[in-house]
C-alpha cells in the first residue's frame, strides 16, 4: 500500500499544483478575493505552491487570508487545484483534485460564462519553484465575442502549445478547455462518442476522462479497470505517460491485435483481405465452421467392446447432436452433452446384451464407464464432436476450400480465395476478433476433461492435442501436471497488478473501456470489444474524415446500433489544439475532397511557416538533405518522414521506424503508423503513391497533413494531387 502510494506520489511530482480559483465574492463583501494582494498581488499564496505537497506552508497564506466576511465560507473563496488531492496533518486542505466536482470551476469559466470565479490562475513549476503566473481576469470586457465563448487561460494554453514535442503525449491537466471539460465529467453509463477533426484532443480528453472516472466512479470501476484500445503500439507507447502522470495505474492498453492472450498478431496483410476478415458476415461464418465440426456419421460404426460389439448408428449420433445443440452451451462444453447421450444409447445396447433386468443401477454405471474407457468409442466421439481451440478451428477453415465453402456460402469465390492461407502462416491483426470470436462459440475447456486427457495421452487423442495447444498458448510446454500448473497459476495471479491480470485473461470485463481512432475498428472487432465491456459503458474517439482502412464503419450508428442501440450519444469537439491555421488551410482542401460539406476544425494558433512543396527528379537522392536541413530548423523539435507503404523500407534510412521513432529527432512512418501522433515538424513524401495506396481515398493524406505542429513541407517526383496546390512550391533544389 505504501509502494503504491510513494509511486503514486513520485509520478505527480511534476506539476504537482497548476491552478488556483478565487471565488467572485458578492457585492458588498468586503476585501478582495485574494486577500490582502488581490488579484493582482504577489503571488503570496503561490510562492508556497511551488513547495506543494511538502509543507502545510500554503494554508496560512492561501485560503485563511482569503475572503473574509464574504458569503462564501473563507475556506473555500481560493482552492488550489492540483494532480492530486492532499491535506496537511490537520486535514486542513491544501490541493484539491483537479476532478474534484469544485475544481470544475477552473476549466468551465470563460469571460463570458465566469463560473462565480473572479480569477482563475495558472501555475507553471519546474521542480518544485514557481516559473510563471498566468492571471485570467473575469471582467474582460474587451474580447471578442468569439474569443470569450471558447478559449480559457488563453496565456497558459498558448504557452503549452508552443512548446517544443517530447515524443510522448503530455497531461492537459492545467490547460483543459470548456468543451473538451464536458465531455471529461460527462456521466459513466452508455456509449459516449467524442467525435472531432485532428488535433482537438480527442485522445487526450478521453485519458483525462478516464482519470476522471477512476477518481469518480473508484468503487464501479476498482474491479475491472480501464481497457484502452489504441490503433498500434507506437501510438500507445506515445500515451502511455499520461495516466501514470496523473496518478492512475489500474489501466490496461492494447491494440486489438493483443486482445486475443496467448497470440501475437503482428503479420501484415492487403486491406482488403482484412477489410473482409472484419466484416460482419464473419460472424456467420464462424457459427457455421463450428457446427460443421460437429459431424454427422456416414456409415454406422461396430464397436468391439469386451465381448460385445455395439453399432453406433447416424440416427443416435443426429439424436445426440441435436441434444447437444438444444443445450445452448458453446462447442466444447456440449460436447459433455453429446457424449452423455452416445453413452447412454450405447450403454442401453450393452444393457439389453446381457439381460437388462438382471443388472442393478450400479452394474449399469460400471458398463457405461467401460464403454467410456474404450478406445474405439472415444475416438468416434473425438470425430463426431471434437474438442477444439480456436486457432486450431480457424487455421483449418482458412486452410481448407471445402470447410471454406460449406461454412461461408454468402461470401463470394473470390471472397473465399482471399480467406486462403497455409495452416501455418502467423496471424494478422484482424484474426484477432475472428479468434476471440470462435473463443466465445467454442467456450473453455473444463478443467477436468484436459486432466484426464493428459492422463490418457499415450492415445494421441484429440484431447491430447488440445491440452498440448492450451499448455502451447500458456508457455508451458513440457510440463504435463494440468492440476500442478493449474495452483501454480492460481498462486501467480495473487501478485499481478490488475491490469496485468486483464491482459492475460481473455473473459476479463473492464468497468470501462475507451476505444481511440474508433474510425479503424471493424464490424468484428466491434463485437470483440463489446465483449469486454457488458455494462456498455465506453467512450469511443474517433473522426470517420481521418479513416484509412476500409474495414472501418462508415457512421457511427453502424459501428454501435448493433450492441449498443439507443445507449449512445455525441460530442464534438471543433477546436484543433495542434495544427496552425496556415497549415489546416491546406489540409481543409484534402478534408473536402474527403467528402463535400465536412467541416475542418478550427485552429488556436496562426503558424508562421507556411507549409511547402519541393519537386525533384530523384526522391532517394533530395530527401536526406531535405530531412537534414528540416530538422535544423526545428532544433530540439522532432521530425516525421511520411512515406508511402511502398517506399518505407527504402526510405527507412533516413531516421529511425517502430516505436523507437518517437524517441528519435527523426521518425520514419507510413500514415497507419503516424495515425494519432504528433511531431514539430512533417515531410510527406510522394504523396500521389500515399493516395493510390489508400483504400478510403485522401483520408490518409489529410491524417499526414495534420500531424505537424509548426512546419509542413512535401517532397514530390510525380504531379501533386490537386487539392494540395495551396502549397508554396520551393525553386530550390534537394539540398534544401
Ligand atoms: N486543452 C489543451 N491544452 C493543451 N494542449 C492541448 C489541449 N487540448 C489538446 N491539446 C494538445 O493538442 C494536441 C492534439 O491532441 P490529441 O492528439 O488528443 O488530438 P486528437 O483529436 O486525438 O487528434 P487526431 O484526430 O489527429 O488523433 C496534443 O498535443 C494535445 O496535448
Amino acid at each position: 500500500m505504501y509502494a503504491e502510494r510513494l509511486a503514486q506520489l513520485w509520478s505527480v511530482e511534476n506539476g504537482l499544483c497548476f491552478g488556483r480559483i478565487d471565488r467572485a465574492l458578492p457585492s458588498g463583501a468586503d476585501g478582495a478575493p485574494g486577500g490582502a494582494g488581490g488579484v493582482n498581488g504577489p503571488p503570496a499564496g503561490d510562492a508556497a505552491a511551488g513547495d506543494a505537497g511538502t509543507s502545510g506552508a500554503d494554508t496560512s497564506s492561501g485560503p485563511a487570508g482569503a475572503g473574509e466576511g464574504g458569503a462564501v465560507p473563507a475556506a473555500e473563496a481560493r482552492l488550489y487545484i492540483g494532480r492530486i488531492g492532499l491535506s496537511d496533518d490537520d486535514q486542513e486542505r491544501l490541493l484539491v483534485d483537479w476532478r474534484a466536482p469544485v475544481a470544475q470551476p477552473f476549466y468551465r469559466a470563460t469571460a463570458a460564462s465566469p463560473a462565480g470565479l473572479a480569477l482563475r490562475r495558472h501555475i507553471r513549476t519546474r521542480n518544485r519553484r514557481v516559473i510563471g503566473l498566468d492571471d485570467d481576469l473575469f471582467d474582460i470586457d474587451a474580447l471578442a465575442e468569439a474569443d470569450r465563448s471558447t478559449l480559457n487561460g488563453e496565456a497558459a494554453l498558448l504557452a503549452s502549445l508552443a512548446e517544443h514535442r517530447t515524443g510522448r503525449m503530455r497531461d492537459i491537466v492545467a490547460t483543459i478547455q470548456a468543451e473538451q471539460d464536458r465531455v471529461i465529467r460527462s456521466g459513466l453509463p452508455g456509449v459516449l462518442v467524442v467525435e472531432g477533426g485532428p488535433g482537438t484532443g480527442k485522445t487526450v480528453v478521453a485519458l483525462h476522462r478516464a482519470a476522471y472516472l477512476l477518481y469518480t466512479h473508484r468503487d464501479k470501476l476498482s474491479r475491472g479497470g480501464v481497457l484502452i484500445v489504441g490503433p498500434s503500439s507506437t501510438f500507445l507507447r506515445y500515451i502511455g505517460q499520461v495516466l501514470p502522470s496523473l496518478g492512475e495505474t489500474d489501466v490496461l492498453l492494447s491494440t486489438v491485435g493483443e486482445l486475443f492472450p496467448g497470440v501475437t498478431a503482428e503479420a501484415d496483410e492487403p486491406d482488403e483481405v482484412a477489410a473482409l476478415k472484419g466484416d460482419a458476415r464473419m460472424a456467420g461464418v464462424l457459427a457455421r465452421a463450428v457446427q460443421d465440426r460437429q459431424e454427422p456419421l456416414g456409415a454406422p460404426l461396430e464397436l468391439r467392446v469386451d465381448r460385445t460389439t455395439l453399432r453406433l448408428d447416424r440416427r443416435t449420433v443426429d439424436s445426440a447432436r441435436t441434444k447437444a445443440r438444444r443445450s445452448r452451451r458453446p462447442h466444447n462444453q456440449a460436447r459433455r452433452v453429446f457424449t452423455r447421450a452416445i453413452l447412454a444409447a450405447l450403454t442401453k445396447q450393452a444393457a439389453k446384451h446381457y439381460g437388462a433386468d438382471l443388472l442393478s443401477e450400479a452394474d449399469v454405471a460400471d458398463l457405461r464407464a467401460e464403454i467410456h474407457a474404450e478406445p474405439a468409442v472415444r475416438s468416434a466421439i473425438n470425430r463426431l464432436w471434437p474438442y477444439l481451440t480456436p486457432q486450431r478451428l480457424l487455421r483449418e477453415l482458412y486452410a481448407d476450400p471445402a470447410r471454406l465453402a460449406s461454412a461461408a456460402p454468402e461470401l463470394t469465390g473470390r471472397e473465399r480465395d482471399l480467406l486462403r492461407r497455409e495452416p501455418d502462416a502467423p496471424w494478422t491483426p484482424a484474426d484477432v476478433p475472428l479468434l476471440d470470436e470462435a473463443a466465445e462459440l467454442l467456450g473453455e475447456i473444463e478443467e477436468s476433461a484436459l486432466r484426464g486427457a493428459l492422463r490418457a495421452q499415450e492415445e494421441e487423442s484429440e484431447e491430447v492435442r488440445y491440452a498440448r495447444e492450451v499448455l502451447a498458448i500458456l508457455g508451458m510446454e513440457g510440463v504435463v501436471d494440468a492440476a500442478a500448473l493449474a495452483e501454480r497459476h492460481r498462486e501467480d495471479a495473487a501478485h499481478l497488478t490488475l491490469a496485468e491480470r486483464a491482459a492475460g485473461d481473455r473473459s476479463w470485463t473492464f468497468g470501462h473501456v475507451i476505444v481511440d481512432e474508433a474510425q479503424e475498428v471493424s464490424a468484428m472487432a466491434w463485437r470483440a470489444l463489446m465483449r469486454r465491456c457488458p455494462a456498455r459503458s465506453m467512450t469511443v474517439v474517433g473522426d470517420l474524415a481521418q479513416a484509412g482502412t476500409a474495414a472501418g464503419p462508415r457512421t457511427w450508428a453502424e459501428a454501435l446500433d448493433p450492441h449498443a442501440a439507443g445507449r449512445w450519444r455525441l460530442e464534438r469537439l471543433t477546436v484543433n489544439y495542434r495544427t496552425p491555421s496556415a497549415i489546416m488551410d491546406v489540409a481543409a482542401d484534402a478534408l473536402a475532397a474527403v467528402g463535400p460539406g465536412l467541416e475542418p476544425p478550427r485552429s488556436v494558433r496562426q503558424g508562421d511557416e507556411a507549409p511547402w512543396s519541393l519537386r525533384v527528379d530523384d526522391l532517394a537522392a533530395a530527401l536526406p538533405g531535405v530531412v537534414a536541413a528540416e530538422a535544423a530548423a526545428l532544433g530540439q523539435g522532432r521530425l516525421a518522414l511520411i512515406v508511402p507503404a511502398a517506399l518505407a523500407e527504402r526510405l527507412a534510412p533516413l531516421g529511425v521506424t517502430g516505436p523507437e521513432g518517437l524517441d528519435a529527432p527523426v521518425a520514419v512512418l507510413t500514415v497507419a503508423q503516424a495515425k494519432g501522433l504528433e511531431f514539430d515538424g512533417v515531410v510527406i513524401a510522394e504523396p500521389a503513391a500515399v493516395l493510390a495506396e489508400s483504400p478510403r481515398g485522401p483520408g490518409d493524406l489529410y491524417v499526414a497533413l495534420t500531424r505537424a505542429t509548426r512546419r509542413l513541407g512535401v517532397v514530390h517526383t510525380t504531379d501533386l494531387p490537386p487539392f494540395l496546390s495551396r502549397l508554396t512550391p520551393r525553386r530550390e533544389t534537394g539540398r534544401a
